[in-house]
């Protein structure tokens, strides 16, 4: 129901989650199934680890495997570390991690590229949870989420029937029903504001001559910044979290993010440089080998969510969005260190506004810890269907960034040997 509030990118949802789980593929589905509980469990997102597990018992799957890892066959729990790794730091991942695998526990590369993709997508999916608030309130009915609980709306009666009407419901749903109306605008006009500077960037950013030093230096004065202590939102910390139901299917569940510019491991992982490897010319090629159909769907979810627009701007109309919207889909891929050498960083700088950033530092990084206060913390005066419009955004980027390094690093492996 919450990304319903976008249709068009709902329905290539739906494809390729059908798709994944229950079409093409050499994986059975009681694996497809288990692999999305332990890529769920990592960001403690109960709601999908629910929902997930019950697809499993609906494919025949074996109840005890719900006991958690120790319960499931060594192939299957062999991917714990990989699964670890890509939830929370995927910079760690290498050639090694897919070796070991391929000889430890006999996975085929096909196998091995239909469960990162899988992992990837059920990380992305939880991250989207997580950041509209959807949970699950087992005594509840109702729709769960930030958007359909905000107090300022209209009585839940208005949601109720919505939530019951047929099944093409979620199609009427548009982000102008009457619960999407945009907030009452604020003395300081913020909106004004990003608009011209949008505007100014427009103009500047196409002709400003910049030197290649410039552009990096403008990289890392973003990613040192998003590394910074007081980055994350009050309430949101970066030490270990409280023992959850879903540490069943996790090994080391205090495993988090580490700020990329901070990391321990530092001198050994360089800038992940997307001239060398991206999306475009390289994983989609390695996907479409390994895994065919999926390729081309995920292309075009990805481009759906990159593109979508209907050019507005909280109560503004006819606004060409798109260097708002290009700087937050690069932002996540700048804190996971992921840099484009042709991509001014400036706009990012100018663009998105601190709460902004650190919306989008939390929900790609700490998905588990973010709060209503979190979600309400910035674009107050924007609707929720732009606010879920940003969730998605954060969802497919960072799905291209899981994917990006887990197979790039299968990649090395295969040419290696
Ligand atoms: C995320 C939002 C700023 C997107 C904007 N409402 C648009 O239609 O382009």
């Amino acid at each position: 129901m919450v990304m319903a509030l976008h249709p068009h990118y709902l329905q290539s949802f739906l494809e390729t989650n059908f798709l994944l789980l229950q079409s093409v593929g050499v994986l059975s589905y009681q694996y497809r199934n288990y692999i999305a509980i332990m890529a769920a469990a990592r960001h403690q997102c109960s709601y999908l680890v629910h929902l997930m597990e019950a697809h499993f018992l609906l494919h025949g799957g074996d109840r005890s495997w719900l006991n958690g890892l120790e319960h499931v066959p060594r192939k299957l729990s062999s991917l714990s570390t990989l699964n670890k790794l890509l939830a929370h730091r995927p910079w760690l991942v290498t050639q090694k991690h897919i070796k070991e695998l391929i000889h430890g526990q006999k996975w085929q590369l096909q196998e091995l590229v239909q469960a990162i993709v899988l992992l990837c997508h059920f990380h992305s999916v939880a991250i989207f949870c997580q950041g509209t608030g959807v949970n699950l309130e087992i005594d509840h009915d109702e729709i769960n989420s930030f958007y359909c609980k905000d107090p300022k709306l209209s009585s839940s009666d208005d949601l109720n029937s919505l939530a019951s009407e047929n099944d093409k419901s979620y199609l009427k749903f548009s982000c102008v029903n009457t619960m999407d109306a945009v907030p009452k605008s604020n003395p300081i006009d913020v909106v004004e504001t990003l608009m011209e500077r949008m505007k100014k960037f427009d103009e500047v950013g196409s002709t400003e001559e910049v030197t290649r030093e410039e552009m990096n230096r403008r990289f890392e004065k973003e990613k040192e910044e998003a590394s910074s202590q007081n980055f994350l939102p009050q309430g949101v910390s970066t030490s270990p979290n409280k023992t959850s139901y879903c540490d069943r299917y996790v090994i080391d569940p205090d495993f988090r993010y580490q700020d990329f510019a901070k990391r321990d491991d530092r001198s050994d992982v360089p800038t992940f440089r997307a001239q060398d490897y991206n999306w475009e010319d390289n994983a989609f090629y390695v996907v479409s080998n390994y895994y065919n159909d999926v390729a081309e769907m995920l292309d075009d979810k990805f481009k759906i969510a990159y593109n979508l627009t209907y050019k507005t701007l909280a109560s503004k109309d006819n606004v060409d969005t798109t260097s708002l919207r290009r700087a937050i889909w690069k932002y996540v891929h700048c804190v996971y260190g992921i840099m484009y050498d042709d991509y001014n960083y400036d706009e990012v700088n100018q663009l998105l506004e601190r709460s902004l950033k650190m919306f989008i530092k939390t929900v790609s990084c700490f998905p588990e810890q973010v709060e209503r206060n979190v979600y309400d913390g910035f674009w107050k005066q924007f609707r929720h269907s732009e606010k879920v419009h940003v969730n998605i955004m954060l969802q497919e980027s960072r799905f291209q960034v899981g994917l990006l390094y887990g197979l790039r690093a299968l990649t090395q492996c295969i040419t290696d040997s």
